[in-house]
């Protein structure tokens, strides 16, 4: 099973989505697939620098990890950062969520989980 690795970005008590564009589209959090030789969190720094312009330091994961289809499984990440503003390059759409708001995005739904999870830790 390959990875892709989804980073929640923390910062105040805010958790920062972003939104997929098109059909398959959605809140998510920003990252992408794990690349061969590369650790989740080497793959988590170098995608979050990539969509979003932000250096991070990548803390736990949030929990088991979901199956997106036959081939990759989602596992996401707490995070915060070092440096940076977000920049907003691949997606439609950037956002800080407050606990309280996480309920009013309409997530992907392997990621429906993770937001649940991450309620508590904001
Ligand atoms: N990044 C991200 N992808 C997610 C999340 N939830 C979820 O189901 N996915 C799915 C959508 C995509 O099918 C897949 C990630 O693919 P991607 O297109 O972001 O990966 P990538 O940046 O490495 O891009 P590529 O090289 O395949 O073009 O995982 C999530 O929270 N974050």
């Amino acid at each position: 099973m390959k990875t892709v690795v989804g980073v929640a970005v923390v910062e105040d008590g805010r958790v920062l989505a972003a939104y997929r564009p098109g059909p398959e589209g959605g809140w998510e959090f920003p990252g992408g697939k794990v690349e061969p030789g590369e650790t989740d969190e080497q793959a988590a720094v170098r995608e979050i620098r990539e969509e979003l312009d932000l250096e991070i330091k990548v803390g736990e994961s949030l929990g088991a990890g979901v199956d997106i289809s036959a081939e990759y499984r989602l596992h996401v990440y707490l995070a915060t950062v070092l440096s940076g503003d977000p920049v907003l390059r691949e997606h439609s759409e950037l956002r800080w969520f407050a606990a309280a708001e996480l309920d009013e995005a309409d997530w992907l739904v392997p990621d429906r989980p993770f937001v649940r999870e991450l309620r508590t830790r904001l």
